[in-house]
């Protein structure tokens, strides 16, 4: 069975045909019934290439500056990162806003790395429930703590400009370790997110 680009990820140095893909931006110009050698869209083929690029080609840079900690068992909580993503299914965006929680393990992960981590895995294309996956498999594996939490709350153009056109907010959470077993440390997260 051939392989989605993004279970092939780690394998390949995805990188894009700026050519290819201002000729494909020029025919759907043409597709649509638009003339794309009129003023406005004259750089548009250009400028659609330069963002596909941009998205595929995403450097996260250096994730995994780990710290030497005392704190054993301190719970890290990193919320109100927003991260933009393109939804597989229309290949139109959807914004996920992160919540991401560890309980340090003798390691601490560098705070920009939890957003350069979410940035990474936001750049494919994907379903919410994945990228939250995504990120927690990432985080585990640099800290190595089964211990952690990631909770997503998005809204997905698809949905609101399209088709139903209803606009909402889909929750999409994972909690693993202490945060799955423990009711007490689930409510500790909420209480330090102000749910009640
Ligand atoms: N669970 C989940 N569903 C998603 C996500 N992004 C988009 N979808 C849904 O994917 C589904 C695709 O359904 P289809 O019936 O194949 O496509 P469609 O005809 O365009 O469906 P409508 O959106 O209902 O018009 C839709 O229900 C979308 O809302 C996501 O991140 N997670
Ligand atoms: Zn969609």
């Amino acid at each position: 069975m051939v392989k989605a680009a993004w279970e092939r990820q780690e394998a390949v140095d995805v990188s894009v045909d700026a050519v290819r893909l201002e000729e494909l931006a020029r025919q759907i110009l043409i597709e649509i019934g638009e003339d794309p050698t009129r003023e406005g869209l004259r750089e548009t083929p250009r400028r659609y290439a330069k963002w596909w690029k941009e998205f595929v080609e995403y450097d996260a840079g250096k994730v995994d500056t780990l710290f030497e900690s005392s704190t054993l068992g301190q719970t890290v909580m990193v919320s109100g990162m927003t991260v933009w993503s393109l939804c597989e299914h229309h290949l139109l965006p959807f914004s996920c806003d992160l919540t991401v929680a560890y309980k340090s393990g003798g390691v601490l992960l560098g705070l920009s790395k939890f957003a350069r981590i979410a940035h990474k895995h936001a750049h494919k294309l994907q379903v919410q429930e994945r990228l939250v996956v995504d990120i927690a498999d990432e985080i585990s594996d640099i800290t190595g703590t089964n211990d952690l939490a990631v909770m997503g709350r998005g809204e997905h153009l698809c949905m609101t400009m399209r088709g139903i056109r209803t606009p909402s907010t889909m929750s999409s959470s994972i909690f693993r370790g202490v945060f799955d077993q423990s009711e007490r440390a689930r409510a500790e997260l909420f209480a330090q997110l102000g749910v009640k």
